[in-house]
């Protein structure tokens, strides 16, 4: 059964069974009205013996309604409640992607030709020539998208099942923005050599590794030896895909708040995967003043840190050695970078920035703050939620970075080829549209897919990654 917190505000469906010896329906509907519920659809799923399955659509606009009706319904003789679900439960229902074949086995030539005994003489030319297999196999155009399932969303870790919805998802926007065929593999290890091993072992049937929601550290070190070992693109999305996308944005809301990147002050809030890259990209960018904070306050280098990338990190940022929480970091900032958790950034903490601040909220599902509380102190807000305006969701990068380097064959994602995806994805906003609601484009721009292909494939021509010509 559906998780009845997370269903309340919208519609939810009931299943329920009467026994009609015992109960009446009208009873059952009135306890729904009087705990808040409003029925607006009852549909008769089977009718029986002394028994009648319906599924009432109930309108839910409180919170704890759905749990008062629950409640209510266990108080009457008769009525069992089966089952709640809501629209987006219903739309998981078995998956939500499937795989169909490109051509139907309508005979026997058919069969012989797709499978035995045609099909060997295919495996045999790639026995003879494997890099044959990028045009004789699904390897053409199929991107894996593999999480252990250690920091999925802002959610922590949940493990590979719960995984499961974000990779399909992400394999739906693979699909439908950039007609990339990508698969969900969700991991039951989070081991970074068993990672490392099943990534290798699966890797001869497609043609990119999408690294997704893997925590920090392991993340670094996974990524960098699959890079290192295969020989197709291997992109941690969480690190790169959303350093791409908040430069992106970030090269807009400079130039509509008149700063220049080398003076600009950043706080960068979650130093894991996302904020490690974001950082590295900015520094990349010629930003020079970044102070990094996570859990335990500001990163500093009169800290000696186990961690590896956070002793880079401390090394790297943070001149002036500012110690102290988020709240000192952000004394005299004029952008906050938020990839760590729902709710941190206190409006008074933004009272301490300079003027005009920049704030990118970016955990998910929760933003560290909601645009309502900030949006009349701050010159630019974004969020990484598809239900503010501004949202910075690396879905605006992976499918057109995995399109250009699918099509011209790239070996790698490097760093020209992340650079060329940002000012693509920024240069779709003109100077005329720029806005503080607007710093960066809808992921349903068509032209972001087709701007982003088309640069990060010059990108990898150029910097000698790409090994096929593509003609437009
Ligand atoms: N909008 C977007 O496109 C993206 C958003 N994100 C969001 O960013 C967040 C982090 O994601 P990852 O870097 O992949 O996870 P991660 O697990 O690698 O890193 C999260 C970091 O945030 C720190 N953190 C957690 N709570 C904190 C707090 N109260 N104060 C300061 N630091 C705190 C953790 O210690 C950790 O270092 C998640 O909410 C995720 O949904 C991540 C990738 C893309
Ligand atoms: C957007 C995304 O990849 C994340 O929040 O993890
Ligand atoms: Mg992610």
């Amino acid at each position: 059964m559906a998780n009845n917190k997370a269903l309340d505000g919208k519609t939810v469906i009931m299943r329920l069974e009467l026994d009609t010896q015992q109960a009446q329906f009208g009873k059952a509907a009135t306890a729904i009205e009087q705990a808040g519920g409003d029925i607006i659809a009852i549909d008769v799923i089977q009718t029986g013996k002394g028994r009648s399955t319906r599924d009432l659509t109930i309108k839910v606009s409180e919170q704890g309604t759905t749990q008062r009706i629950s409640e209510a319904l266990a108080e009457l003789t008769g009525i069992r409640l089966v089952n709640i679900s809501d629209r987006t439960f219903l739309l998981h229902l078995g998956g939500k992607i499937t795989i169909q074949p490109k051509t139907p086995i309508q005979n026997r030539d058919d069969l012989s030709r797709v499978y035995t005994p045609e099909v060997a003489r295919v495996c045999n030319a790639i026995h003879e020539d494997p890099s044959k297999a990028f045009n004789l196999t699904i390897k053409k155009n199929t991107v894996a998208v593999v999480s252990d399932g250690s920091a999925v969303l802002g959610l922590g870790n949940i493990g590979p099942y719960a995984a499961m919805p974000v990779m399909e998802g992400k394999a739906m926007l693979f699909k439908q923005f950039a007609d990339v065929d990508a698969f969900p593999i969700c991991l039951d290890t989070q081991d970074t050599e068993a990672i490392i091993a099943a990534v290798k072992a699966l890797a001869p049937g497609f043609g990119g590794i999408n690294l997704e929601d893997i925590a920090a550290p392991r993340c670094f070190e996974i990524e960098q030896r699959l890079q290192a070992e295969l020989d197709i693109p291997v992109f941690h999305d969480d690190q790169h895909g959303t350093a791409v996308v908040l430069y992106a944005a970030m090269l807009n809301a400079l130039k509509l708040t008149e700063r220049k990147i080398e003076d600009t002050r950043f706080v960068v809030c979650g130093i894991g995967a996302a904020g490690t890259a974001c950082t590295k990209m900015l520094l990349a960018g010629g930003a020079k003043h970044i102070i990094g904070v996570d859990r335990e306050g500001i990163l500093t280098r009169d800290n000696a840190y186990a961690s590896e990338s956070w002793q880079w990190y401390a090394d790297h940022t943070n001149e002036e050695r500012r110690s102290g929480g988020l709240a000192e970091a952000l004394d005299g900032a004029d952008v906050f970078i938020g990839v760590s958790a729902g709710g941190i950034l206190k409006r008074e903490y933004i009272g301490r920035m300079a003027s005009d601040p920049i704030v990118f909220a970016m955990a998910n599902p929760e933003p560290e703050i909601r645009p309502e509380a900030a949006e009349d102190i701050v010159a630019v807000i974004a969020t990484g939620r598809s239900d503010y305006p501004n949202q910075i969701n690396n879905v605006l990068c992976f499918p057109g970075i995995f399109r250009g380097a699918l099509d011209c064959r790239a070996s790698h994602i490097n760093e020209a080829m992340k650079l060329a995806a940002a000012e693509a994805i920024a240069s779709v906003i003109t100077d005329e549209e720029l806005s503080p609601l607007y710093i960066i484009p809808s992921v349903f721009n068509q032209r972001v897919v087709e701007e982003v292909r088309r640069r990060v494939v010059q990108a990898a021509v150029d910097s000698g990654v790409a090994r096929r010509q593509v003609r437009d």
